[in-house]
């Protein structure tokens, strides 16, 4: 089987802390935290390998806390390509109040690429890619490289006659489907595709008729994250509303579950059943694990799935 290539040119640590009620302006006290690796490719490698596909992880770290990474993907047997550079990644801070059940996220925008690293990284991704080989190219570019970085790596791995999955949003999303050649599947949240398109997209109706225009622009696969409301899903000229007992938690999961059962080779309605119930089963859990297996085929069972007229 061949492995799927996840790409992150900018890492993160999350560190997620509780506290009863976030007071801003005052000291808060909250529990002690846990620091994970994160960062979409980071989390979409884990889902991926959770689900027994074999995964390779790539990107930039910095060698002064690559040590967490290097551990998640030793126990997870994902093979662990990541180019070293001097520094640190970048770090979240995520304030879970229990009151309110709102999470405040802080998020740093990571530090610049060293050009030796990303020629790196280059060869890297050169060396793996094979014609056929699905990678996944993930969240925000880090400071100095441009808006167009992703687009570019789609037309280098189309060299490689490689496809691209791309979970990305802002500048970085709209320049990857504004040209040519156009990434094989996208996964934007509903506001990343109202911002591609232009305008916003209030009922499911709109997000479809964004999605399809894409489609039939040429990007294969669209999978749109609508938080409670689901996840919509294109492919094969064909649409799909799918729905949930809980709300989308984790679109990284939703990804990861839909490119796995994809590789399994099961058909695209087992595909959005199993992308539904990686990322619901998500809610609650902070960390690096995913649901338990009978968890997700639990949810599985429970996902209805509307087809949409396309
Ligand atoms: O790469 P981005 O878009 O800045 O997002 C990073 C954040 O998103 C997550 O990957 C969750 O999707 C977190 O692990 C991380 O903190």
């Amino acid at each position: 089987m061949q492995p799927i290539i996840t790409v992150m040119l900018n890492p993160v640590l999350d560190q997620t802390l509780y506290l009863d009620r976030l007071r801003p302006g005052a000291v808060n006290e909250a529990d002690n935290g846990q620091v994970y690796p994160g960062g979409q490719g980071v989390n979409i490698a884990r889902g991926l390998a959770d689900w027994g596909v074999p995964v390779i992880a790539t990107g930039v770290l910095g060698t002064e806390n690559a040590a967490p990474f290097a551990a998640l993907f030793a126990a997870k047997g994902i093979s662990n390509r990541f180019v070293l550079q001097e520094g640190s990644c970048r770090s979240t801070v995520k304030l879970v109040d229990r009151t309110s059940g709102l999470t405040t996220e802080v998020n740093q925008p990571g530090q610049p690429i060293q050009p030796d690293a990303y020629a790196a990284c280059l060869w890297q991704i050169d060396r793996l890619c094979q014609p056929g080989s699905l990678v996944v190219l993930t969240g925000s570019l880090p400071p100095g490289l441009p808006d167009d970085t992703y687009a570019w790596l789609i037309a280098r791995l189309a060299l490689h006659e490689s496809r691209v999955a791309l979970a990305c949003g802002g500048q970085a999303l709209m320049q990857a489907i504004g040209g040519l050649p156009l990434p094989f599947c996208i996964n934007p949240n509903r506001q990343e595709l109202a911002q591609a398109v232009g305008q916003a997209l209030p009922e499911v109706r709109d997000v479809l008729h964004a999605a399809l225009h894409w489609h039939r622009n040429g990007v294969a696969q669209i999978v749109v994250s609508l938080a409670r409301s689901g996840a919509l899903f294109v492919a094969e000229g064909k649409a799909w509303h799918a729905q949930a007992h809980g709300m989308i938690g984790d679109g990284d999961a939703l990804l990861a579950g839909w490119l796995a059962a994809q590789h399994q080779r099961r058909d695209i309605e087992d595909a959005m059943r199993l992308a539904l119930a990686c990322s619901t089963g998500m809610l609650g859990i902070v960390g690096s694990h995913s649901p338990a297996t009978s968890t997700v085929r639990d949810l599985a069972r429970e996902v209805r799935l509307t087809r949409l007229p396309a």
